[in-house]
């Protein structure tokens, strides 16, 4: 047994709670190991820059009228510290939180890596985020800014953030990256003249990034410079990323995973070039690849087998492309194995979480463990158990719990102190909700979840985060919300809904629309609603969602 874990003091949030981390022993060992090298995010940009300042960093069709821009590692460091210095003129710093929700352009690097080098941690939103999650963040976190497009995807994002600014009392400033910031200032505004900042301490936290979550209100996680850093090395190692590398931001920049494995920021640890993709769709996509000379992606399986199907036919030469990462939901051995032939790349199936642990089959794996595995873990820290419903270990090859500890897994939800007593065990595993088997090489098969969540095509959605929302609604007595198979994203949300008996009745499109209007993003409105007299139970009279889940599957 060991000590529990010591606390690190989180100063927005009243109360005494403290977010657990990695008791000093753990710590200790995980320096001696190498794994944390005492590099911060500024310092990693920073001797990128100096060792070739010339190098293109980024990438990205966000100029005028939608021209290319490219910015070198000089130019994307010294942005971030001019950015760093207006923001500190506008009184931001160290300790600050600062929720940034942009699209996949140029400034969400210069953004991030300028809060890095203040001290100020951002909070990753996404694009799809509404006014009920952007709320709360900033009332959760106290931000005290808030990044934004002026316009994405057809939303007006500085209306949102009128609405989130007036519920938010401690929200100062919201900046805008775009041709029109509206009432707000313009993100290109506030650069001004660098001033000398001390680097920060490696081992502090400097981000708060999202969990996919099953509780009703999303999860924050704290991860560190030392802890992220480490897994953007080791990940840029099992890619072989390298200088020459071409990584094409498809996924929404924010999420763990094109942030991290190896993402954009994998590639800068690489010395490589990012290059940010507007949309995922095989229009916008392959003439990126064809034009900038991707070599490496990274897709969730409906976009992946949209490629598959794309490319084929299409008359972009994709023949730079050496890998294609897939991951965030199962991808079927069928679409696995049509990966080569129709994309011409090496398939890498990465199994990860925003809390941490991620695992990749290697480049080098047989082709079979590439189709039929999630791989293994970065680390040979990482400490793997696979329990039963007692947290007792099983036997290699059966199927439990996974749980898991290690050098880049975070010990604690920032600010979550009933929660976390649940999400870790004693001795500080972090209990995934995944239910795997491991392979007797060590691989890990993801054979489903026991974590009340639905994973709509690698997009994770709380169960008990849209039953609360359908529960305000005046005609709603119960709702359960499950996942039902969907053959184009895996799963898709079916709420079972009780309607409340003396109300007016509420139908299925009203239902939906109520939902979306109370400000939830647009993938966790339910796909289907089925209105039911009745939930069935289990033995001792609970609901019983898998047998909710059955009805779907039969439907
Ligand atoms: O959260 C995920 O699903 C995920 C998938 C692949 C890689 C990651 O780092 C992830 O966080």
């Amino acid at each position: 047994m060991t000590a529990p874990a010591p606390a690190r003091p989180d100063a927005a949030v009243p109360g005494p709670y403290t977010t657990p981390t990695w008791p000093a022993e753990f710590a200790e060992r995980y320096r001696a190991a190498g794994w944390w090298e005492g590099v911060t995010f500024g310092t990693m940009l920073r001797t990128r820059a100096e060792a070739h300042p010339d190098r293109v960093a980024v990438v990205d069709r966000a100029g005028p009228g939608g021209t290319r821009r490219a910015w070198t590692y000089a130019e994307l460091d010294l942005r971030a510290d001019r950015l760093a210095a207006g923001l500190a003129a506008r009184g931001i710093g160290a300790g600050d939180k600062v929720v940034v929700q942009l699209p996949n352009v140029a400034e969400f690097l210069e953004v991030v890596f300028a809060l890095f080098r203040l001290g100020a941690l951002p909070v990753f939103a996404l694009p799809a985020h509404r006014e009920s999650e952007i709320s709360y963040f900033c009332s959760f976190t106290g931000a005290v800014a808030y990044v934004i497009p002026d316009v994405h995807g057809g939303f007006d994002h500085r209306a949102l953030a009128t609405t989130v600014l007036a519920r938010s009392p401690e929200l100062r400033h919201v900046f805008v990256v775009g041709e029109d910031a509206g009432a707000f200032e313009a993100l290109a505004d506030v650069p001004a003249e660098p001033a000398d900042l001390p680097d920060r301490d490696p081992s502090e936290t400097a981000f708060l990034q999202l969990s996919g979550g099953s509780t009703g209100v999303p999860k924050l996680i704290p991860r560190t410079h030392d802890d992220y850093v480490y897994s953007l090395r080791g990940s840029a190692e099992i890619c072989a990323l390298d200088e020459d590398s071409v990584y094409l931001c498809v996924l929404p920049a924010a999420h763990n995973f094109p942030l991290s494995s190896p993402g954009s920021l994998g590639t800068l640890y690489a010395g490589g070039r990012v290059v940010m993709c507007p949309q995922p769709a095989p229009d916008v996509a392959f003439p990126l690849i064809q034009d900038e000379g991707v070599t490496i992606t990274g897709l969730v399986p409906p976009l992946a087998l949209a490629w598959i199907d794309a490319a084929p036919g299409s008359a972009y030469d994709l023949s730079a492309l050496d890998v294609l990462l897939v991951g965030g939901a199962k991808l079927a051995d069928e679409a696995a194995r049509r990966v080569r032939r129709a994309l011409g790349c090496t398939l890498q199936q990465v199994f990860g979480m925003a809390e941490g642990l991620v695992c990749y089959t290697r480049l080098d794996d047989d082709p079979e463990t590439v189709v039929t595995t999630q791989g293994r873990p970065i680390s040979p820290d990482d400490e793997i158990r696979v329990v039963d419903d007692e947290d007792e270990d099983l036997p290699v090859g059966t199927t439990g719990h996974l749980l898991t500890r290690g050098p880049y897994t975070i010990r604690g939800y920032w600010n979550a102190p009933e929660h976390n007593a649940r999400a870790f065990t004693e001795d500080g595993f972090y209990r995934t909700g995944d239910l795997v088997r491991l392979t007797p090489s060590g691989h890990l098969v993801v054979e489903g979840r026991a974590k009340d969540q639905i994973n709509r095509g690698g997009e994770k959605i709380a169960a008990e985060e849209v039953e609360n929302h359908l529960l305000a609604h005046p005609s709603v007595h119960d709702a359960n919300v499950v996942a039902e198979p969907d053959p184009y994203l895996g799963e898709r949300s079916c709420a079972y809904v009780i309607r409340r008996p003396g109300t007016e009745e509420v139908g299925a499109l009203a239902l939906k629309r109520f939902v979306r209007e109370r400000g939830l993003a647009a993938y966790k409105v339910p796909d289907r609603i089925v209105f039911v007299d009745a939930f069935p139970t289990t033995g001792v009279g609970k609901i019983s969602k898998k047998d909710l889940r059955a009805e779907g599957a039969n439907a």
